[in-house]
C-alpha cells in the first residue's frame, strides 16, 4: 500500500538468505504491547508483565512461502515518546497499539504516527506503519470506535486492524505478517530505487522543529549529511554482534540488541 510516510530504507539481504525485518511495537502503557509481542512469539496470553523491561526478541518466519528473520522490539516508552531515536533508526516497520477500552491510549497512539510521520518527512525516507486497536475482547467498555481506529489510519496512510492478544493466534500472527509484507514491499521498493546508504561519520544532529509543537520535545532526530553517506555493507558479509543501546532517559535496565556490524546506532 501507499504510505504517507516517505522514503523507503535500508534492510534485505542477498537473494537466498532469509529477509531481515526488524519491526519495533509503539503505544502508551497499558496498551498491550508486551502481550501482543508474546502472544505472536509463543501463541499464549500472558497477563501480566513488567513494564519497565524492554526487549527485543528474534523470530524465524516464512511469510507468502518466504523465509523471515524478523526482529520484534517490543518498547517501553513512559507516557511519551522518548528516547525515540533507538527505534526510529532501527526498525523498517512499526506497529502502533491503543487499546480500545481507553480513549487516552488512543491519543498517544496519534502522537506516535506524528512521530512518524516528522521523521519520514526529517529523513525522507518511508516508514510503514499498522495501527492496531487491541484489546476488542473488552469491546464492550470500549471508549474508541472502530470507525475512529480507521479514521485515525486513513489520516496516516496506515493499515488498520482490531485485535486481542487473548483470543485466536491467527489474527495476531496475520497482523504481524502484515507488518512483514509492508516492510518487504518498502525494502524491495528500495533495493529497485537505489543503492543502501548509512551515514558515516559526521550525522547532522538537530532538534527537528515540529516536535515541540508536536509534544515531542524528548525526540531529536539525526538528519544524514549528504556529504558523509557511505554505502552500507551488504548484510551476507556482516557480522552478528551485541551491543546495548542509550538508556539515558530510562529507569531500565539496559536491553541487549543483536545487530549487524556494519549499522550505526545514532
Ligand atoms: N482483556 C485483555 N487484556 C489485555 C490484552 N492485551 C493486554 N492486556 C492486559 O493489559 C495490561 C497491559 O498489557 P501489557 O502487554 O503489559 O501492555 P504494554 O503496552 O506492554 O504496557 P507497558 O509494558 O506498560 O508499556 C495487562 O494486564 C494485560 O494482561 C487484551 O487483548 N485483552
Amino acid at each position: 500500500m501507499a504510505s504517507v510516510f516517505g522514503k523507503p530504507r535500508a534492510g534485505g539481504g542477498p537473494q537466498n538468505a532469509p529477509l531481515e525485518v526488524n519491526l519495533a511495537i509503539l503505544g502508551r502503557r497499558g496498551a498491550g504491547k508486551s502481550a501482543l509481542t508474546v502472544k505472536f512469539l509463543t501463541r499464549r496470553f500472558i497477563s501480566e508483565y513488567d513494564p519497565n523491561l524492554e526487549d527485543t526478541y528474534s523470530s524465524e518466519e516464512t511469510v507468502d512461502h518466504q523465509p523471515v528473520h524478523l526482529r520484534v522490539m517490543d518498547t517501553a516508552d513512559l507516557d511519551t515518546p522518548r528516547n525515540c531515536e533507538r527505534y526510529l533508526n532501527w526498525a523498517h516497520a512499526f506497529l502502533v497499539v491503543y487499546s480500545v477500552d481507553s480513549r487516552q491510549s488512543f491519543e498517544g497512539s496519534s502522537s506516535y504516527l506524528e512521530l512518524l510521520a516528522l521523521h519520514a518527512k526529517e529523513t525522507q525516507r518511508s516508514f510503514p506503519a499498522l495501527l492496531l486497536g487491541n484489546k476488542l475482547d473488552m469491546a464492550q467498555y470500549r471508549q474508541v470506535t472502530q470507525a475512529e481506529g480507521a479514521a485515525l489510519a486513513g489520516r496516516f496512510g496506515c493499515l488498520f486492524f482490531e485485535v486481542s492478544a487473548c483470543l485466536d493466534f491467527e489474527h495476531v500472527q496475520h497482523v504481524f505478517h502484515e507488518a512483514v509484507r509492508e516492510a518487504r514491499r518498502e525494502l524491495e521498493k528500495n533495493s529497485l530505487a537505489r543503492p543502501l546508504f548509512i551515514s558515516e561519520e559526521r550525522a547532522v544532529h538537530h532538534q527537528a522543529p515540529l516536535t515541540a509543537r508536536h509534544g515531542l520535545a524528548s525526540c531529536t532526530f539525526n538528519t544524514l549529511s549528504t556529504t558523509s553517506l557511505k554505502e552500507m555493507p551488504a548484510v551476507a558479509q556482516a557480522k552478528l554482534v551485541t551491543v546495548k543501546s542509550s538508556r539515558a532517559q530510562s529507569k531500565r535496565k539496559a536491553p541487549t540488541l543483536t545487530l549487524l556490524k556494519g549499522f550505526k546506532i545514532f
